[in-house]
């Protein structure tokens, strides 16, 4: 174990407090006393507290187990089990008012709706990539990418596909920010006019914004050229840029060289399932990220030889205004930090007798510890005009275990000298439980409210394990369009709007999970706005660029009030149709069931096999049929649970899995034959990764609320321990 050192009554890894007290204390206001002291207070303060949630996750799953055990051979009756939920007291009494009224929340929370990007904190090329994701180009978005049906072309620059981006780009324009007459492919000037207007000439019209006030303003170089166009539409910023000299800008009429849209209006600074952090190695690895973006100095190196370049926070953009004063926008996205949930146990920091402490209690005081460069810097954009720290918490179980996070912050707070309530909260609503009882988690964050976004993906895992003993689950594919799901989603926004979100905090959706498939995100995720979110996840910048569109054309605040009208500001799906158990109904045919056990077992492999020999949390994993999907701990946690949940109830048997773990370990080790990294799986089947996946297959109904997490750290730890 790496050197250890005693501060304020705990053991702390010495690379971790060194960092702590040479590069997060500096600056922040805070004595490095402070925060040894303080942690050993917040260990003692809820370490037991922590323990007892857990414990009583657990003797509620206990109760649910034996109830559906007892139900057996009995036709599910949902009635009987909602009543039985209510007496153990795993359905609470739903608050008969919620008005959340957070305080000091930024816009990008309260009343602009964007896309949300998440990345990884460990992998700092990403993240400073993720801030500056404020911005995005169209015209690369669109070339770069499959959105226009076909893919990103390899060699030299292909001018019929930059024709195609053109096309497709104005022909947006003329839907989101239209003329008064005429089209955007025919503009050839463009010039600011008196009394705020903008004058452009289409072909033969002389015309303007059919809207006035989607023009926002403009630069101009020192020969009085145009050379930026500021337009908004729904709050987001479109910029063309024009440059005649320019080859694009040559060949266009209206020498628009690109157009940038304001895009990732929040990202997601993600510690917890796209992370591989096992140790105070990583730990402090994550920290440092962290650190770098609040204090605005991260930077990292990026490309090699003479395409090397230091890649950095992007600055604010200045412009001025039709009324002729400067205007600043942000250049960066507002960052929010997910911090790791409550079951986790580190040994970056133990007791004295060398008990690892919760990792979510040592995140909270430090990732807030970082916040505090933004908050008390003297320069500089900050991320938080309004004076807060984003904290998002994952994997929450209702109403308590949000109290026991908020008391958490509340002390982290007065450890910090913070006013109170400067931390918010960020709710993943993606446990059974949680989604049961949303209103209430509501009110137990009261002014800390900052988000309820759905995360489908833990939602999925928590169903399955929650019904395990009832009866083998529906397949995967499946579950996307179960009652429970459809349920799920249309409560969190209908209980945002009950509790007075909407223009105080985000209501928000989940991530889209095929990073490469960006034709079909242009298609379907505008359905997210359609059915109230005010943000919804993507994976990459260019995904936050393109999804941007749907934010164009869908004015998201009038969708919330249209919805809240229709249902008469009621909740529109019962909380039984939330519990509506997604039961096989027919049990699929060998054949879908031996692809089902190849496909769940391949994704298990596929991501685990990076994550254990490379530290690589989140991943784009070909699935058995080569489309490249994102894989984190929580669609691990679905591909094991299924598994689990088939294996329990004998739909599938341990050999035929173990057959399928075998085979699709050598297609996996064929998928990656091209990485110099990759140590293949077979024909030994014994590594460490190999076991690993083993372990999340054939232990998964015996893992606490069916987490991933302690057997990937586990196995980590001895990865790394063989070197
Ligand atoms: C259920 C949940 O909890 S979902 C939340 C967790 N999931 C996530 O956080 C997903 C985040 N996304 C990612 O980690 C990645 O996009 C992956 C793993 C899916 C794909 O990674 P890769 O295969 O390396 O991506 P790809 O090769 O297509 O693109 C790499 C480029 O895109 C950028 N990029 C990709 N994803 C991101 C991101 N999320 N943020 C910022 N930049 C990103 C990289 O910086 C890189 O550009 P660069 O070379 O200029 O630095
Ligand atoms: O965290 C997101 C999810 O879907 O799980
Ligand atoms: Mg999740």
């Amino acid at each position: 174990m790496a050197d250890r050192i005693e501060k304020g009554g705990l053991m702390w890894d010495a690379g971790l407090a060194a960092f702590i007290e040479n590069e997060a204390i500096p600056g922040s206001g805070v004595e490095a006393d402070a925060i040894w002291h303080g942690m050993a207070a917040l260990n003692t303060a809820f370490g037991e507290k922590n323990a007892a949630l857990l414990a009583k996750r657990d003797e509620l799953q206990g109760k649910i187990d034996a109830w559906h055990v007892e139900q057996a051979g009995k036709p599910h009756d949902g009635e009987a089990y909602m009543r039985f939920l209510g007496e153990i007291g795993y359905l609470e009494a739903e608050p008969e008012e919620v008005s959340a009224e957070p305080k000091n929340i930024d816009s990008e929370i309260s009343s602009v709706a964007g896309p949300q990007l998440v990345v990884p904190v460990t992998n700092a090329r990403f993240a400073l990539n993720a801030a500056n994701a404020r911005w995005g180009s169209l015209y690369d978005a669109l070339y770069g990418s499959d959105a226009l049906g076909s893919p990103a072309p390899k060699g030299p620059y292909d001018a019929e596909r930059g024709k195609a981006v053109v096309a497709w780009a104005k022909a947006h324009l003329d839907e989101v920010v239209p003329l008064k007459k005429g089209s955007w492919a025919d503009v050839t000037t463009m010039a600011p006019g008196g009394g705020g207007k903008f004058m452009i000439i289409a072909g033969k019209h002389a015309t303007e914004l059919a809207d006035a006030s989607q023009y926002a303003g403009c630069n101009r170089d020192e020969k009085g050229l145009l050379t930026d166009v500021f337009l908004r539409a729904n709050g987001l910023h479109i910029v063309l840029f024009i440059d005649r000299k320019d080859p694009v800008g040559a060949a266009d009429p209206a020498g628009i060289v690109d157009i940038f849209l304001e895009a990732a209006v929040s990202t997601i600074i993600d510690f917890e399932d796209s992370v591989a952090v096992v140790d105070a190695e990583d730990k402090t690895l994550a920290l440092r990220n962290w650190l770098g973006l609040m204090k605005g100095d991260l930077t990292a190196q990026v490309g090699s030889g003479e395409a090397a370049y230091t890649r950095e926070l992007n600055p604010d953009i200045g412009f001025t205004a039709p009324n002729g004063l400067p205007q600043l926008l942000k250049g960066r996205s507002l960052m929010l930090v997910r911090n790791t949930d409550m079951l986790v146990k580190t040994d970056a920091v133990t007791s004295p007798e060398g008990a690892p402490l919760f990792e979510g209690l040592i995140d909270a005081l430090l990732t807030a510890l970082c916040g505090c460069h933004d908050l008390r810097r003297e320069g500089g954009p900050m991320n938080s005009p309004k004076g807060s720290i984003y904290i998002v918490k994952p994997k929450m179980h209702g109403p308590e275990e949000v109290a026991f996070t908020c008391q958490v912050f509340a002390a982290v707070e007065q450890v910090l000298g913070l006013p109170a309530e400067t931390i918010k909260i960020g709710i993943m609503d993606e446990e059974h439980r949680m989604s049961a009882n949303l209103m209430g988690a509501v009110a137990a964050a009261g002014a800390r409210i900052a988000f309820i976004n759905t995360g489908f993906l833990d939602r999925t895992g928590s169903e399955i394990f929650t019904m395990m003993q009832a009866g083998p689950a529906m397949a995967r594919g499946e579950m996307k369009s179960a009652p429970w799901l459809m349920a799920y989603e249309d409560r969190n926004v209908d209980i945002g709007l009950a509790c007075g979100l909407k223009g105080r905090a985000q209501i928000g959706k989940g991530m889209w999970a095929r990073p490469d498939d960006m034709a079909a995100m242009l298609a379907e995720k505008g359905g997210h706005l359609q059915a109230g979110a005010t943000c919804a996840w993507v994976p990459s910048p260019t995904a936050a660029t393109l999804h941007a569109t749907h934010y164009h054309k869908v004015n998201v605040f009038q969708t919330l009030f249209d919805l809240s009208e229709a249902a008469g500001g009621q909740v529109r799906q019962p909380l039984s149709a939330l519990l509506t158990l997604p039961l096989m109904e027919v049990r699929p045919d060998d054949a879908a069931i031996a692809a089902e056990v190849d496909g769940a077992c391949q994704s298990i492999l596929g991501y685990v096999v990076r994550w254990i020999d490379q530290g690589v949390g989140c991943s784009k994993v070909p699935d058995i049929n080569d489309v490249a999907l994102m894989e984190d701990r929580a669609t691990l946690r679905i591909s094991m649970q299924a598994l689990g949940n088939w294996l329990k109830h004998e739909v599938i048997t341990e050999d035929q899995v173990m057959d399928a773990m075998r085979r699709m370990a050598e297609k996996v080790d064929g998928q990656n034959a091209g990485d110099p990294a990759y140590k293949p799986m077979a024909p030994e089947f014994s590594g460490i990764a190999f076991q690993a996946a083993c372990d999340i297959v054939f232990k998964a109904r015996q893992q606490p609320s069916g987490y991933t997490q302690q057997i990937l750290q586990q196995r980590r730890l001895e990865a790394k321990a063989a070197g």
